[in-house]
Formats: C-alpha cells, sequence, structure tokens
C-alpha cells in the first residue's frame, strides 16, 4: 500500500514534469531542472519497486559485478545523453535483450560533475575531460544507467557497442551503426571486470539497487549441455 502510493506519486511527478517540458519554451536551466524532476520521480518510483521485489542485489553480495566468467558476470552501460536525445535508447536495451542478456538494473540520472569527473578519472590529463564533463552532467538530457547480466557480457558489451571512435567502428555495432562522432558516441560500457565493479558501485551504488531474478525461459538461452 505505502509502495503503490509511492509510485502513484511518483508516476503522477513524472506526468507533470513530462507535461512541464512539452508546453514550457524555458531555455537550458530550466530543462535542468526538469531532468531533475525527472530523475527524482524515477529513483522514488525505483525505491517503490525495490521495496516490492523478493531479493534484490545488496551490498553484501560478494561483487556488484557478480562473477567473472560466469552467467552472473555484470556490465555497466549508460546510454549518454546524446543517445537519449537522439532515440537511441530503445535500440540499446534491444540489442542486449535480443542477445540473450538479463537486464538487473535501470535508471535515469543527471550526473553531478563529481560522479562524471570519477567515472572517467582514467582521463583527467586529456584536453576533451572538461568538454565531456560539462556534456554528460549539463542535464539536458539524463544518462540512462543501465546494469546487464550474462555470460562474458563485459566483453561482448564492448564488442556489441564498437570503437571508442565511431568512424573505426564496424558496421553492425551500436556505434558503427549510429554515430561518426568520437564526442557523441552515444553509450559506454565497461572495458574489464574491474571497471565493472567501479562503475555499478558508483552509478547503482551498494543499497540493493540492482534486483536478482530469474529470466522466464533462461535454460533456453544459457546452456553447455
Ligand atoms: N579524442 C577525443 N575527443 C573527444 N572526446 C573523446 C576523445 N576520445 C575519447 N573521447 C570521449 O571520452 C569517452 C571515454 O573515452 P575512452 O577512451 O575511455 O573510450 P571508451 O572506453 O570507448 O568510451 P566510454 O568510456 O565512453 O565507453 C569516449 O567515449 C568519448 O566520448
Amino acid at each position: 500500500m505505502f509502495a503503490r502510493s509511492f509510485t502513484r506519486l511518483a508516476s503522477r511527478q513524472t506526468v507533470q514534469a513530462v507535461k512541464a517540458r512539452a508546453f514550457s519554451t524555458a531555455p537550458r536551466a530550466a530543462a535542468n531542472a526538469r531532468w531533475t524532476a525527472v530523475a527524482a520521480a524515477t529513483a522514488v518510483a525505483g525505491a517503490a519497486y525495490a521495496y516490492n521485489v523478493q531479493t534484490p542485489i545488496q551490498a553484501n553480495s560478494k561483487s556488484l559485478a557478480g562473477v567473472k566468467g560466469t552467467e552472473t558476470e555484470r556490465t555497466f552501460i549508460a546510454v549518454k545523453p546524446d543517445g537519449v536525445h537522439r532515440g537511441l535508447v530503445h535500440k540499446v536495451i534491444e540489442r542486449f535483450e535480443n542477445r540473450g542478456y538479463k537486464l538487473v538494473g535501470l535508471k535515469a540520472v543527471v550526473p553531478s560533475r563529481q560522479l562524471t569527473e570519477e567515472h572517467y578519472a582514467d582521463l583527467k590529463s586529456k584536453p576533451f575531460f572538461k568538454g565531456l564533463v560539462d556534456y554528460m552532467s549539463n542535464g539536458e538530457a539524463p544518462v540512462i544507467a543501465m546494469v546487464w547480466e550474462g555470460p562474458d557480457v563485459i566483453k561482448q558489451g564492448r564488442a556489441m557497442i564498437g570503437a571508442t571512435n565511431p568512424l573505426q567502428s564496424a558496421p553492425g555495432t551500436i556505434r558503427g551503426e549510429y554515430c561518426v562522432s568520437v564526442g557523441r558516441n552515444a553509450i559506454h560500457g565497461s572495458d574489464s571486470f574491474e571497471s565493472a565493479e567501479k562503475e555499478i558501485s558508483l552509478w547503482f551504488g551498494k543499497a540493493g539497487e540492482l534486483i536478482d531474478w530469474k529470466r522466464s525461459g533462461s535454460e533456453w538461452v544459457i546452456s553447455n549441455n
């Protein structure tokens, strides 16, 4: 009951935020506020959902990135603001679902500069770092943060995404199909087990925001006989 009214409240807030967006002519500052409202509503809905489910993946799980090399391996995938603006979220989800991977975490986030800088900490010395952080965190669109689970999902996820520079991405990969610029390459995917662990913890925290569930028919997707 408590969770249901929370969910109703959250969806009302989302509808209001979306309506506000549809009718407003206000510039960027207001856009930031609107996306923050959408993100807040999504977070509340997420909390209500987590309240309802049986087995969230909790802080005391051995590893948020699952067990490397097994069907519980997990990766962090994010559709970046340019991908969101261009309506590519469903295409990314479709590709991972079609492949047989399982979605165990999903939310819309307007990341703070601090979160973005931490996420891209290894690029701090690069000339494009400030621009990258600005564009990821300016709130013109959220980042759609996801955690996907399944066999070899970290390496296969990177292969599905394609090379960092879309002009070098193979046709058929996400970047090779939808992007032409390295500064607007639509999507991020963890590049190692250690990165997946760090990034899942950074974006989803350790408080059980990932959901442990069994995909119906999974035996038709994963088996070595
Ligand atoms: N030369 C560049 N100019 C502008 N932006 C760049 C450049 N190189 C990388 N970037 C941006 O920084 C991001 C992180 O770069 P990195 O080298 O870690 O590549 P990646 O691991 O393929 O990308 P991501 O971490 O986003 O999945 C790239 O996705 C891209 O958006």
